[in-house]
C-alpha cells in the first residue's frame, strides 16, 4: 500500500473542462466484510452491531456526506470452503439495515447495493421504491453483477451466467426497473420479454421527491462501463491514483457522449481511503500501522491460500512463499474469493509474485502488505489530503470519493473533524445541506421521464 502522489500542477484532459468551483462529494463505503475493515483497534465499536451503524450514519450527516452506501452479498466470504473466520462476517440484507437508518437521518442518502444476476427487477424495484419513498427521496441503488458463480449457488438460480450475459442481463435489469418506477399511474403495466428479464408488471410504490432512485454502478469492465454509460447516475470505480482516475474519466466521458448523453449527467466517485496526521510523519506512522492490521501475520497466510487452495498454515509468514505449486481446484471459475482475472491469470500471477519476493528480499507476510490491499490511500495532514481532493474536482478526474473507512470509528470522525474544515476552507465542500435529495446533493439533473 502506497501513498497516493499527486501533482497538483497537471491539468490533464479528462475529457470535462477544468472547473474553478467544483465541490468534492464524500460518500463512505461500508463493506461489512472484507481486511479493510481493522478488528484489532482497540478503540473500535463492534462491526455488525446496528447501534455502531446508527452512530456511523450520524456522524457522516453531521459532515454534511452525500451518502451511505453498503456493500452487498448473498453469501459470505469462504476460505477453503470454510467461513473466512479473520474477517467481520454476517451480511444482513442492504436494504433492510439502511431503511432503519432512514429511520433515525433525515439527509444523507442511502445506497444499498444489489445485484442484477440474482434479483428479479419487479420485486428489486419495489424495494429499492420503498425505500426511496419512506427516505424522503434518499435512495440509492448500486447496481453490481457479482463476480462469481457459488453466490448463486448458495440459494436460488445456481452458478448461471458467464461475465458478458450478466451485464447483458443487468441492462434489461435496470431498464426494466426504471420503466417501473416511471410507470406509477400508467394504464397499462410495463413488459419485458428478452432472453434474460421477462416480467410484466405495474408499479406498487409512487414516486419519492426525487423521481426514483439514484443508480450507482461499481464493476469496470468494458461491459460495467457500458452499463454505467447508459443507466448510471454516479459511478464507484477503483481508478483512484490520478493518472487512472484521468484515464478513466476520459473513457467514461466518450462512452456518455457515444450514448447521447451529457458528460454532467454522471458523478464519478472512486473509492479511496484517508489517514490523517497532525504532521506528514505523524499520518505515514498511521497508514504503517493500518496496514500491518489489515495484514496480519495469520491474514496475510490466508490471502495466499485463497491462490494456492491449500492448507498454509504450517508456513512461517515472516519466511519465503511456499515453493509448492497451487492445487489445481483453485482454478475452478465457480470458487468466488478472487477476481476472475486473477483466478485465470493465477499461475502467471504466483510467478511475477515470486519474482518480485526473490528480487526485494520479501518475506510471505511483506509480500502480502504489497500485493494483497487494494486501496491507495491519501496520507498527510488534513491541510495536504484537502489540496489533493480539490485538485480532482477541478480537474474533474473525479467528482468526489467514496471512503473505505479503516478504524470504526475513528477514521471517519478523523475526516468529518478535520478534513470537511480544510475542504470547507478551500470552498470545494458545502457548509450546509442546499437540498433534502441524494440527487440534489448530488447535484444531478432530474431523472428522464420520472412520474410525479
Ligand atoms: C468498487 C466495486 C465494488 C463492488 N461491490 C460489490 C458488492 O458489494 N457486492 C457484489 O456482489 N459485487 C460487488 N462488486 C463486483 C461487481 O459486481 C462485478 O461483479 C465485478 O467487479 C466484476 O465485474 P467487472 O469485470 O466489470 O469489474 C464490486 C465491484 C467494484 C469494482
Amino acid at each position: 500500500m502506497t501513498a497516493l502522489a499527486v501533482d497538483l500542477d497537471r491539468r490533464p484532459d479528462t475529457g470535462a473542462a477544468y472547473d474553478v468551483v467544483a465541490q468534492v462529494h464524500l460518500g463512505v463505503f461500508y463493506t461489512g466484510v472484507g481486511p479493510q475493515l481493522v478488528w484489532s483497534d482497540p478503540d473500535g465499536l463492534d462491526h455488525t452491531a446496528v447501534s455502531t451503524y446508527l452512530r456511523i450514519v450520524q456522524l457522516l450527516e453531521r459532515g454534511l456526506f452525500d451518502a451511505f452506501f453498503l456493500g452487498d452479498g448473498q453469501r459470505v466470504r469462504e476460505n477453503r470452503g470454510r467461513i473466512h473466520d479473520l474477517d467481520p462476517s454476517g451480511r444482513p440484507d442492504a436494504i433492510t439495515q439502511l431503511s432503519a437508518l432512514a429511520s433515525v437521518t433525515h439527509r444523507i442518502g442511502l445506497v444499498a447495493t444489489q445485484n442484477a444476476t440474482y434479483n428479479h427487477p419487479a420485486e428489486l424495484s419495489r424495494r429499492l421504491a420503498g425505500l426511496d419513498l419512506l427516505s424522503g427521496g434518499r435512495a440509492g441503488w448500486n447496481i453490481v453483477t457479482t463476480d462469481n458463480a457459488w453466490t448463486g449457488a448458495n440459494f436460488r438460480a445456481g452458478a448461471w451466467l458467464p461475465h458478458e450475459r450478466r451485464y447483458e442481463r443487468a441492462a434489461a435489469f435496470a431498464a426494466t426497473a426504471t420503466a417501473l418506477w416511471q410507470s406509477w399511474g400508467a394504464d397499462v403495466p410495463v413488459e419485458a420479454h428478452s432472453e434474460l428479464v421477462r416480467t410484466t408488471a405495474r408499479a406498487t410504490v409512487p414516486p419519492s421527491p426525487q423521481g426514483r432512485p439514484v443508480l450507482f454502478q461499481s464493476g469496470d469492465s468494458s461491459g460495467g462501463r457500458d452499463l454505467a454509460a447508459a443507466h448510471a447516475d454516479v459511478v464507484y470505480s477503483l481508478n483512484t491514483e490520478f493518472d487512472s482516475a484521468v484515464s478513466y474519466a476520459k473513457d467514461l466521458r466518450t462512452r456518455l457522449r457515444a450514448c447521447g448523453r451529457s458528460v454532467d449527467s454522471v458523478r464519478i466517485l472512486p473509492g479511496a481511503t484517508v489517514i490523517l496526521g497532525a504532521t506528514e510523519a505523524e499520518a505515514t506512522d498511521k497508514a504503517r500501522w493500518v496496514l500491518e492490521q489489515q495484514m496480519s501475520p495469520p491474514r496475510a497466510l490466508a490471502f495466499f491460500e485463497q491462490f494456492w487452495g491449500t492448507d498454509l498454515s504450517g508456513y512461517d509468514p515472516h519466511g519465503p512463499l511456499p515453493d509448492i505449486e497451487p492445487s489445481p481446484d483453485e482454478l475452478d471459475p465457480s470458487r468466488g474469493t478472487i477476481t476472475p482475472e486473477r483466478r485465470t491469470g493465477k499461475t502467471a500471477l504466483i510467478a511475477s509474485w515470486r519474482a518480485m519476493a526473490a528480487e526485494r528480499r520479501l518475506s510471505i507476510v511483506q509480500l502480502a502488505r504489497e500485493v494483497g490491499t487494494r486501496r491507495a490511500p491519501f496520507v498527510g495532514t488534513p491541510g495536504r489530503v484537502a489540496d489533493q481532493f480539490a485538485h480532482y474536482v477541478r480537474t474533474r478526474a473525479a467528482d468526489g470519493f467514496n471512503l473505505g473507512p479503516h478504524t470504526i470509528p475513528s477514521s471517519l470522525e478523523d475526516v468529518v473533524n478535520l478534513l470537511v474544515p480544510e475542504l470547507q476552507e478551500r470552498g470545494v465542500y458545502r457548509s450546509a445541506y442546499t437540498g433534502s435529495t441524494l440527487r440534489e446533493h448530488l447535484a444531478l439533473p432530474a431523472p428522464a421521464g420520472a412520474a410525479s
